[in-house]
């Protein structure tokens, strides 16, 4: 579809990961939009409009009609926008693949928000089972999406939706070990995880999307001390 007849506007949140998705999936697809920022306190009145269910960023609207929830989003692009870079393969079996280990990296964000909610004292269980995603994701990534061992193949030209998953969820890890004091990623136990987002990190248009550190640590720091419940 050319850019000419479409007009998209993201609504979102700079530090939302669910956003972030959609962001980085926009811009690998090289689609061009229109950013408002939300302010998840007073939402605008056209969010309460185009999200009545849930409320929430990110909604992304496609000629003035919203679509809701970042992974419903992430395909609706993809099937829109069918030519040219594609985020899920076409392949049935492969496409199902994808999907299972997109939904996988999400339950991986969710133990990280259970970890987050826990008291310091009561890290242990929820590192754990942190520490169990990133192994088995580990393990599934390594036979199917790198069969070769490693991430090398890894450009801002063959992104897909487990790159965007994984920048979204890990894409600032340092900055919520830091806000949080706590290890998620060893790269001695998760080698190609660590090499995979590191790679990912590094390329430009990957930068553009992952907030800066210090002001991820400052927010993550300021929700803990509010009480916020990820
Ligand atoms: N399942 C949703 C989750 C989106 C979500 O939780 N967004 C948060 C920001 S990170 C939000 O808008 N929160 C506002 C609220 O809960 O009132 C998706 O995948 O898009």
């Amino acid at each position: 579809m050319g850019s000419g007849e479409n007009k998209v506007v993201l609504h979102g949140m700079w530090a939302s990961p669910y956003v972030k998705r959609v962001e980085l999936a926009l811009k690998i697809k090289g689609i061009p939009f229109e950013y408002v920022e939300e302010n998840l306190r007073n939402k605008s009145p056209q969010l309460l409009k185009y999200n009545p269910v849930h409320k929430k960023v990110p909604v992304l609207v496609h000629n003035g009609k919203p679509v809701c929830e970042s992974l419903v989003i992430l395909e609706y692009l993809d099937e829109v926008w069918s030519t040219g870079p594609q985020l899920l393969p076409k392949e049935p079996y492969q496409r199902a693949n994808f999907r299972f280990w997109a939904a996988y990296i999400q339950q991986l964000l969710e133990s990280i928000f259970k970890l987050f909610n826990a008291d310091k004292e009561a890290h242990e269980k929820p590192l754990q089972e942190v520490h169990e995603k990133l192994r088995n994701l580990e393990d599934g990534v390594k036979e199917f999406y790198f069969p070769e061992g490693s991430p090398n193949h890894i450009s801002a030209e063959n992104l897909g939706i487990l790159d965007v998953m994984l920048v979204s969820v890990l894409g600032p890890f340092r900055a919520k070990e830091e806000a949080f004091s706590v290890k998620i990623l060893d790269p001695g136990k998760n080698p190609l995880l660590f090499s995979w987002i590191q790679a990912l990190i590094e390329l430009p248009l990957v930068k553009e999307v992952v907030p800066p550190h210090d002001k991820m640590v400052g927010v993550l720091q300021f929700l803990k001390q509010s009480g916020f419940k990820f």
